[in-house]
């Protein structure tokens, strides 16, 4: 399948995606087009294909039919999750999966781009330019006076503010941030939602999120994207699907609508 003239303005375009498990149509006929720089927020019912599809970009899974493209060029679709990890795209699983016995910096030092495996990335010493990038990181991540701290000491809050740094230390053009709200506080839940909008334009974010309060945040004169069974069900601004009827009906509950 050859995807639209029009691939070049894409970051990632995703088109005829299907993907089968044990006969079960967990992404069919899925189409999804990201711009560069755009935080792209994805809400769907449980079991609509949201964490498949962001597995599907990874190369964690592979679909039957469909071409995911990044930059253009590359069809992820083709390509082992370690390069596509090369290509740029980063991912954050829900739960925090930081090095604990490591200290905020070291994590941090351990995703650098072209990081060269543990061992020799602990005792890698980073060029200056690396070193102010890891500090404009912990800045931005708000751990500066955290740095020396064993990332298991940090609060779950900090814990995933350090992986969306890791993914910057990465230097990923492609950030897929999975629930990151998840078990945070609500004070948490902001900072995070700021942490993102301060990184939008920049970076390109996909956000997969339930918490509607945090959508609103981060969504606001933004697309978000519904997925339902697998499929777009529809894309629009946050006050346009909340108020879509079919949205309505399938995932967010007709009571919402006079709320
Ligand atoms: N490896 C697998 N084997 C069998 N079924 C799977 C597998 N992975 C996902 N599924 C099924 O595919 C469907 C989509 O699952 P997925 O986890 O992508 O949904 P989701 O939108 O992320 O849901 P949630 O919001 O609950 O995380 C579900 O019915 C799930 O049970």
């Amino acid at each position: 399948m050859k995807i639209e003239s029009t691939q070049k303005q894409f970051l990632l375009a995703a088109e005829g995606v299907n993907k089968t498990f044990s006969g079960f149509k967990a992404i069919t006929d899925l189409n999804f087009y990201l711009d560069r720089g755009e935080l792209r927020t994805v809400i769907g019912p449980n079991g609509a294909g949201k964490t498949t599809f962001l597995d599907l970009i990874t190369g964690r899974t592979k679909p039957d039919a469909g071409k995911i493209e990044f930059e253009g060029t590359h069809d992820v679709t083709r390509m082992n999750e370690y390069q596509i990890y090369r290509l740029g795209i980063g991912r954050k699983f829900q739960t925090p999966t930081v090095y604990t016995d490591h200290s905020v910096w070291e994590n941090l030092l351990l995703s650098l781009e072209g990081s060269r495996g543990v061992w020799s990335s602990l005792f890698h010493r980073p060029s200056s330019t690396e070193r102010d990038r890891m500090d404009e990181i912990l800045k931005i991540i708000n751990l500066t006076n955290q740095r020396d701290w064993k990332a298991g000491a940090l609060a779950h809050g900090q814990k995933q503010w350090l992986e969306i740094g890791m993914l910057l230390a990465q230097n990923a053009k492609l950030l897929l941030v999975d629930e990151p709200a998840a078990g945070m506080t609500d004070i948490e839940t902001h900072k995070t939602g700021e942490l993102l909008l301060s990184l939008a334009g920049e970076h390109t974010i996909v956000v997969i999120e339930h918490d509607m309060v945090f959508v609103r945040q981060i969504a606001a004169g933004r697309k978000v994207t519904v997925l339902h069974q697998g499929s777009v069900l529809c894309e629009g601004g946050v006050d346009e699907v909340q108020n879509n009827e079919r949205v309505l009906d399938v995932y967010l509950g007709r009571k919402k609508r006079h709320a």
